[in-house]
């Protein structure tokens, strides 16, 4: 029943019921008009990008242009396809008249608004307008369509006159909040656009720049609101953004598939979703290991034992090394060698880079001794054979000396001495060496099988100190650039030679003659290859790539060492941070925002604070603050929205009553463990899945972060209070995962 039927107690229920029927018959007029609307854009969307592909490309630069038009029209079509459903959620009506309908997207008849996208300026009132401050707002509707049909209207007339005395927690369309709170969980988190509260659209249009950190409690909101400002800030921003690219970092890959659904169905496609162990290319940071290993990767200290690390990599040989050349030995010393490797190490480079100076020297101290053998003059110092002019004892010039060094810079006997005293290494080579040979004992492992999630920012931080010597791409890309001004020369000259032939197709008509007055590098240009990669592609591939926005979801789980990776991906600052530092569970994860942030902003970052549970009940967030009464520091809860009438169950049991209670639950369904007896669990109740998209899953707390489900079975709570130093905090996320019913398993002693 719509929640219309109320609106007009006063009037007899026939002009009601007419009332109610008028209303539905209008706003499904206008929503069919819309869906018309979106069918004939999707429709020349698609001719669009049939017509693109149809074009045979020609020169590469036709080709990458066509590339880049049919991205764009492919774009535009899943675009479209994603906001079938609700197109159109809202409609404001100011009290000068009029009406403004508030959907997914823009549509535009002419000049004229038919839709206003839900982030643009005009359509703020609709989260924020209340009866006190109804910025000219008469009445705000709620619309809730279903396959194109309008199944239910909501409306709250905002007149002074009638006005909440709370305004503070006032709930902006109540109803269609609740009915979106009470639907059943999928294993897919949905979009809140259409009931955005009034605290939550503060953050989402706050400005883009600086960091902001947005705290608050579970099933605040974080995780939606997070995802709805990518979305503002991308259609505000969008030129900007769109070029240097937004990245979302998410705790798990379950989480990032959790969350994938949100951003596609508020058309916006073009964002990078990533966990902090997907942030260095080639690299994937999934190898379990203990929490101890993990917790000490990520201290800070890490730097500095990288630091040295990497000088461990520049030696000076215990005793000379001998190498044999022309049959005569030349000599590297300690003495030399430390000469050489002060003077690489003092032009402050990376290790890589400072490589050639430290090689070049090397080479010079052999071809000197080379030179001293050959090219000795052994009539220098005789005044009958001698040149009186003479001044040196070598008859060798610079030339020489020069190709002395390039012959022995090719013996494998150099190289080999070279590649031992100061190796060329990549951060996967220096770090896998590291691990083979340190002291340290949760560190040590055998090289190979691949990369924890704590391994990554080491090797982003390797990447730094060892630094890339692309001087062989870069010089493959002079010759590439040579090759094309070659190339665009010839087609001038033919060109010109040309002259007083017609183009007879479309391809030659690709070819200008000299009469368009194209130099050659501009014509060479157009035969570059174009890269026709978005920017969310282009920035996973390129460690160095610096994004236009981050945003750190669970924010609180990162080490110090993979804050500074993230910092480096945003030299810009341009920041969300969301997390809720009272769930905290990694070892080395965040205590105070101020900590995490000082070394890289000082106090410059603002704080917004969320404080209404959306997910909770009131009766679990009842139970989760007496269980949770003795901690310390004390948590504050945040208020739940809605009650579910239903109280926690407490049962006591083993693992072979579990699967009892397992057969008893509705709905989505997790199964939260210690980490100590999940293999136990999964043995005794094989029925549990661990794919959300089953109905019933089994999890650990770490893997639960930032999911819900209907129902929660809670295993052992007090073994997950014991089992970390941050027990605490763990037993609070895995209390606050439920939207309807909580049951807790304590084991019978
Ligand atoms: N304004 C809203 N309208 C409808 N649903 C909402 C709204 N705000 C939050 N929700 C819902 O509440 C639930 C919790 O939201 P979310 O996961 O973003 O919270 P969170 O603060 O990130 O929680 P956690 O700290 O546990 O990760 C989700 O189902 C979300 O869709």
């Amino acid at each position: 029943m719509s929640s219309l039927s109320s609106v007009s107690g006063t009037e007899s229920a026939f002009v009601q019921e007419q009332f109610v029927q008028e209303q539905f018959a209008e706003e499904q007029e206008y929503v069919s008009m819309l869906y018309t609307r979106l069918d004939e854009m999707r429709e020349r969307a698609r001719d669009h990008l049939t017509g693109t592909w149809r074009q045979s490309g020609g020169t590469p630069q036709a080709r990458s242009h066509r590339d880049a038009s049919a991205r764009a029209y492919a774009e535009r079509v899943a675009r479209y396809d994603a906001v079938e459903a609700g197109l159109c959620f809202g409609r404001l009506d100011p009290r000068d008249g009029g009406a403004l309908h508030i959907g997914r997207i823009g549509i535009h008849d002419a000049d004229e608004p038919l839709l206003v996208d839900w982030r643009a300026p005009a359509a703020r009132p609709f989260y924020v307008a209340t009866a006190v401050t109804s910025y000219g707002i008469s009445r705000r509707r709620h619309i809730r369509t279903r396959d194109r049909t309008v199944v239910d209207l909501d409306d709250e007339v905002l007149d002074a006159d009638v006005a909440a005395a709370a305004e503070g927690r006032a709930l902006v369309g109540e109803a269609a909040l609740l009915a979106a709170l009470d639907a059943r969980r999928t294993g897919w988190m949905r979009d809140i656009v259409a009931t955005i509260q009034a605290e939550q659209d503060r953050v989402i249009r706050s400005e883009s720049g600086g960091v902001l950190v947005v705290q608050g409690g579970p099933g605040t909101g974080k995780t939606a609101v997070a995802l709805h400002r990518a979305a503002y800030l991308l259609y505000t921003h969008r030129e900007q953004l769109s070029a240097r690219g937004v990245l979302i970092v998410g705790p798990n890959p379950t989480f990032l598939r959790y969350i994938s659904q949100v951003l596609p169905s508020l058309a916006e496609t073009g964002v990078l979703l990533a966990t902090p162990g997907d942030l260095f290319p080639g690299v994937s940071g999934t190898r379990p290991e203990p929490p101890e290993a993990a917790e000490l990767k990520g201290r800070a200290e890490m730097v500095d034992f990288l630091i040295e690390a990497v000088a461990a990599r520049q030696r000076v040989p215990q005793s000379p090394i001998e190498i044999e050349v022309d049959r005569h030995v030349v000599r590297l010393d300690r003495y030399d060698t430390e000469v050489v490797r002060r003077r690489a190490r003092a032009s402050g480079l990376p290790h890589n880079l400072a490589r050639p100076i430290f090689v070049a020297g090397v080479l010079d101290v052999l071809a000197r001794q080379v030179a001293d053998r050959i090219g000795a003059d052994p009539f220098w110092d005789d005044p009958l054979g001698a040149d009186d002019a003479l001044t040196s004892p070598n008859v060798l010039d610079d030339a020489d000396l020069a190709d002395i060094r390039a012959d022995l810079a090719a013996l494998p006997g150099v190289r080999a001495a070279l590649d031992e005293l100061w190796p060329a290494l990549t951060p996967e080579r220096f770090l896998s060496d590291l691990w083979a040979t340190t002291g340290s004992d949760p560190l040590r492992r055998a090289p190979g099988g691949g990369w924890s999630a704590a391994d990554v920012p080491l090797l982003d931080e390797a990447a730094e100190l060892l630094g890339e010597d692309d001087s062989a791409r870069r010089a493959r890309a002079a010759r590439d650039l040579r090759r094309r001004l070659d190339y665009a020369q010839g087609v001038l000259d033919i060109s010109a030679g040309s002259m007083s032939y017609e183009a007879e197709d479309d391809e030659e008509a690709e070819i200008p003659n000299a009469a368009d007055v194209l130099e050659a590098a501009v014509l060479a240009e157009r035969y570059a290859d174009r890269d026709s990669r978005s920017a969310a592609e282009r920035a996973a591939a390129d460690r160095r790539w610096a994004f236009g926005h981050v945003i750190v979801d669970e924010a609180q789980e990162l080490s110090p060492m993979a804050w500074r990776m993230l910092m480096r991906r945003c030299p810009s600052r341009s920041m969300t941070i969301v997390g809720d530092l009272a769930q905290t569970g990694a070892r080395g994860g965040a205590d105070t925002w101020s900590a995490v942030l000082s070394p890289y902003v000082a106090d410059r970052w603002r704080l917004a604070a969320l404080t209404v549970s959306y997910r909770t009940p009131a009766e679990i967030m009842a139970y989760a603050g007496r269980l949770l009464a003795d901690a310390d520091p004390p948590i504050d809860l945040p208020h739940p929205v809605r009650s579910s009438g239903v109280e926690p169950r407490e049962v006591t049991g083993t693992v072979s009553d579990l699967a009892t209670l397992v057969a008893q639950a509705s709905g989505s369904l997790a199964v939260i463990v210690p980490r100590a007896r999940l293999a136990e669990v999964a043995a005794a109740v094989p029925t549990l899945g661990r794919d959300l998209d089953e109905p019933a899953v089994l999890l650990t707390v770490t893997q639960s972060k930032g999911l819900e489900f209907d129902d929660v079975i809670l295993v052992d709570p007090e073994l997950i209070r014991a089992e970390s130093p941050r027990g605490v905090n763990d037993l609070y996320v895995a209390l606050t995962r439920a939207t309807q019913r909580l049951t807790v398993l304590r084991p019978a002693r």
